[in-house]
C-alpha cells in the first residue's frame, strides 16, 4: 500500500481525529503544506455493501459539485484539495480562526445585558445580512444546501468590518433544484434557528430581507413555498 509508513499508515500519522459525527469522522492535519480537514464517511453495515458504496460515492460527488458551483457563484466554502472515493475521504481547506454561527450566537447572547432581544439582534444584524445575501446567491444559482443549520456556517474572525461566512457540509446538497426545494431549505434554517437559539425570532426575518434582495426574480415564489411548508409542518405537529 502506497501510504504505509512504519507500523501505522501515513494518514494516521499525518492526521488527528477531531470529531466523530453521525455520518463521518473528521480529521485535521496538513496536506501538501496546507492546513487541511479530512472528512471520512462511515461504512453503513446495515446497507448492502454495493448500495452503500454507490450512495457514498453519489454523496461525495454531489458535495464536490456543489462546492464547485458555490465557488463559481462567489460563495465562500472550504476549497477542495482531494476526493478519494476509495477511502471515502474528502480533503478540504481548514478554515482557520473560525467559529460556528451556533457558537457565535451563544457567545453574543452571553454578552448581552439580561438577554435583551433588541440588543442581541442589533449585534447579530451584520452577520444576518451576510447570511441572507449568501443564501440568496446560493438559490439564485440553483444550489440547495440541504442541511442549513447554524453549525454548518463558519464565521471567520479576521478582524474585518464585514463578517466573512463560510458554508460547509454539502453532503445533502443538490445543484438541480425547484422553488419547493428552496422553500424547504429556508424552512430547515428557520427551524434550526428557533430550536437552538431562543429570543431571536427576528433574526430569520433579517436573513429573509437580505435573501429577497439577492434572489429577486423568484424570491416571492420561494417565500410562498416557505409559507406552505410551514403550514404543512404545523399540520404535522397538530396531527402528531
Ligand atoms: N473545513 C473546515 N474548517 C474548519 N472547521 C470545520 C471544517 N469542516 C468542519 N469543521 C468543523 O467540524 C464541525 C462538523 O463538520 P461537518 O458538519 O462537516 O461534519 P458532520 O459529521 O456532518 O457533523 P454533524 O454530524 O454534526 O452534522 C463543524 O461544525 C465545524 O466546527
Amino acid at each position: 500500500m502506497a501510504d504505509m509508513c512504519g507500523g501505522g499508515t501515513k494518514f494516521e500519522s499525518d492526521f488527528k481525529l477531531i470529531k466523530q459525527g453521525a455520518e463521518a469522522k473528521l480529521y485535521e492535519g496538513t496536506y501538501l503544506g496546507r492546513p487541511t480537514i479530512v472528512k471520512e464517511r462511515f461504512k453503513k453495515s446495515y446497507r448492502h455493501v454495493d448500495l452503500d458504496n454507490h450512495l457514498t460515492k453519489e454523496r461525495m460527488k454531489s458535495e464536490a459539485r456543489a462546492v464547485l458551483r458555490c465557488k463559481l457563484a462567489g460563495i465562500r466554502t472550504p476549497a477542495l484539495y482531494l476526493v478519494d472515493f476509495e477511502r471515502r475521504r474528502i480533503y478540504m481547506e481548514h478554515i482557520q480562526n473560525s467559529t460556528t454561527m451556533k457558537d457565535y450566537i451563544a457567545e453574543i447572547s452571553e454578552g448581552t445585558v439580561n438577554g435583551n432581544a433588541e440588543d442581541l439582534l442589533m449585534k447579530l444584524n451584520p452577520v444576518a445580512q451576510v447570511i441572507g445575501k449568501m443564501l440568496g446567491t446560493l438559490h439564485a444559482n440553483n444550489i440547495i444546501h440541504g442541511d442549513l443549520t447554524t453549525s454548518n456556517m463558519l464565521l471567520v474572525k479576521d478582524g474585518s468590518e464585514m463578517p466573512t461566512v463560510v458554508l460547509i457540509d454539502f453532503g445533502l446538497s443538490r445543484v438541480d433544484s425547484s422553488v419547493e426545494d428552496k422553500g424547504v431549505d429556508l424552512y430547515v434554517l428557520e427551524r434550526a434557528l428557533i430550536s437552538t437559539h431562543a429570543n431571536i425570532d427576528q433574526l430569520f426575518q433579517t436573513i429573509l430581507s437580505a435573501y429577497v434582495k439577492e434572489n429577486k426574480t423568484e424570491s416571492q415564489a420561494v417565500l410562498k413555498k416557505l409559507d406552505e411548508v410551514r403550514a404543512r409542518g404545523r399540520k404535522r405537529i397538530m396531527v402528531g
